[in-house]
């Protein structure tokens, strides 16, 4: 056991199979996993140290369960994230409505939380273009409109998966400096920012 400074906690939200435990996967250990679908029981967390130009980002990741059956649950592991990687998986409608569910949530209880809308299984989709259930335009529209990033990624060819979380890294070395509201006039040290977890190395 050893403690590690995470810099932004992470979060993973979307509907069950959507494909969040699987972009964690590609994007921690590099690797997809076939084989019999196991859905995520609780939440799961990694931590990923990442280089920013000159700085190291670690990245804390959540990856919760999408069964509806622990929303309650996924709900206390959202909160004080700084990135929320929402999915949708490009061949599931019901699933890009499941996503705006948790934009609503965040956008009410989470303020501070950048959005990152993740349409997932981008290889299903490339060579057949009928498997596509959510419109791309559609997609665009909803993300200007809630001032949020959109990524097309598969797990499965490892399609932009590095870039995505790349990016939530970048965004958040540009702004960890800024000082969130309650934190302002309260304690001008960056490093109060980060959290502290406990956990374990394989
Ligand atoms: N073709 C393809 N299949 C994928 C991709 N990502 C995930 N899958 C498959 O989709 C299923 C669900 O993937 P998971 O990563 O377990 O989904 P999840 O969102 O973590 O599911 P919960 O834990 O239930 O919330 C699995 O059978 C995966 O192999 C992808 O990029 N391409």
């Amino acid at each position: 056991m050893t403690a590690m400074r995470v810099d932004a906690k992470v979060v993973m939200l979307g509907k069950e199979s959507v494909g969040k435990t699987s972009l964690v996967e590609r994007y921690v250990h590099h690797r997809f996993l076939v084989g019999p679908y196991q859905n995520t029981i609780g939440a799961a967390f990694v931590a990923k140290s990442i280089n920013v130009g000159d700085k190291v980002i670690t990245l804390g990741i959540w990856d919760t369960a999408g069964s509806e059956r622990y929303e309650a649950m996924s709900r206390i592991y959202y909160r004080g994230a700084r990135a929320a990687i929402v999915c949708y998986d490009l061949t599931d409608n019901s699933s890009f409505q499941r996503a705006r569910f948790w934009v609503k949530e965040l956008q009410t209880f989470e303020e501070h939380c950048k959005i990152y809308l993740c349409g997932t299984k981008n290889d299903l989709v490339e060579g057949d273009r009928s498997a596509r259930q959510v419109d791309f335009h559609d997609v665009q529209d909803f993300v200007e409109e809630i001032g949020a990033q959109h990524i097309e990624t598969s797990s499965k060819t490892g399609n932009n998966v590095d870039a995505l979380f790349m990016k939530v890294a970048e965004d958040f070395s540009n702004s960890a400096f800024e000082l969130l509201p309650e934190e302002k006039g309260v304690n001008l040290d960056p490093k109060k920012n980060s959290y502290l977890y406990t956990c374990c190395h394989h």
